[in-house]
């Protein structure tokens, strides 16, 4: 469990104050990139629905296209100028009058180089706490995505994603050493589940675990629980943020990721013999 002080690179999560007006969101990104640029890092990320209040009532107003609008014009625009990787958090996309939630990935040359669509929608109801249907307006994408920083590999998320541990590990037998997952969880469910399901995936994947989100504005009809972290491949906290308006600049040693895979090596455990048939049972069971 021994870290050393190499760094592969340093990543920047900007956990930033979502307003309802487009415009200085996306400017107010756009400055911090700067500023994590300034401070050393390689790979930036921004939190779910950053250009946009998280309401379903509002997704349509906002949505743009997908490499075409102005959000990706600003964020390719910031990558190519401070020549970072950035993870561009989330935002609504429109594509033939269907409504996504959509995370794009930009290059240092400002090559939007992967985009992916949130697979599963925040549909819940609990009642006298939260109750929220994004799939009202949202259509869920239908793949999983990865991109290339040097030689690692990221897999890509959006918040609800993160509670489905098989996407998670269809990412780690793609080889993942990280993964992200913009996010914006709620104030009820987020001090129970937020830190537990990121350290739980960064822990069963032995994969560094990103979660970005929006800082916490009570004047949004969504207040988001803030939080973001980012967690190593033993399950440990490396960083986290609070629910206020605020940066986190952190230097990643992916060492330690090849350190756990050889001395817990679950990966060449597996007794897929068993229990890799638990869904074509219960496939076979509702024919
Ligand atoms: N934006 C989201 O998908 C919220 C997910 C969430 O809060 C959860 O509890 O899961």
């Amino acid at each position: 469990m021994t870290s050393t002080n190499h760094s592969d690179f340093r990543v920047a999560i900007l956990q930033l104050t979502v307003v309802a007006h487009k415009p200085t969101n996306v400017a107010i990104a756009v400055k911090r990139i700067q500023k994590a640029k300034i401070n050393g890092c390689t790979l930036v990320i921004l939190p779910e629905c950053f250009n946009s209040p998280y309401d379903t009532a509002l997704f349509r107003q906002y949505s743009e296209a997908i490499p075409g609008g102005e959000t990706c014009k600003a964020l390719s625009q910031a990558a190519k100028s401070n020549k970072v990787y950035i993870v561009g958090g989330s935002i609504p996309e429109i594509c033939d009058e269907k409504i996504y939630n959509t995370c794009t990935v930009w290059d240092p040359d400002g090559n939007m180089i992967a985009k992916h669509r949130k697979v599963h929608l925040f549909d819940v109801n609990i009642p006298g706490s939260t109750c929220f249907k994004e799939s009202s307006t949202i259509s869920p994408g239908n793949s999983l995505n990865t991109f290339q920083l040097g030689k690692f590999k990221i897999g890509l998320g959006i918040c609800y994603d993160i509670r489905f541990s098989e996407m998670a590990a269809l990412y780690r037998k793609q080889e993942c050493d990280m993964l992200i997952y913009p996010g914006a969880f709620c104030t009820e469910i987020g001090p129970l589940h937020w830190s537990l399901l990121t350290r739980f995936r960064a822990m069963e994947n032995q994969a560094f675990v990103a979660v970005a989100s929006p800082a916490r504005n009570t004047d949004s009809s969504y207040v988001a629980w803030g939080h973001s972290m980012i967690v190593d491949p033993w399950g440990k906290v490396i960083d986290k943020a609070t629910e206020k308006d605020m940066d986190l600049y952190i230097d990643l040693d992916f060492g330690i990721r090849a350190n756990i895979r050889q001395q817990i090596p679950t990966e060449n455990q597996r007794r897929t013999d068993i229990y890799d048939t638990i869904y074509v049972a219960n496939n076979e069971k509702n024919k």
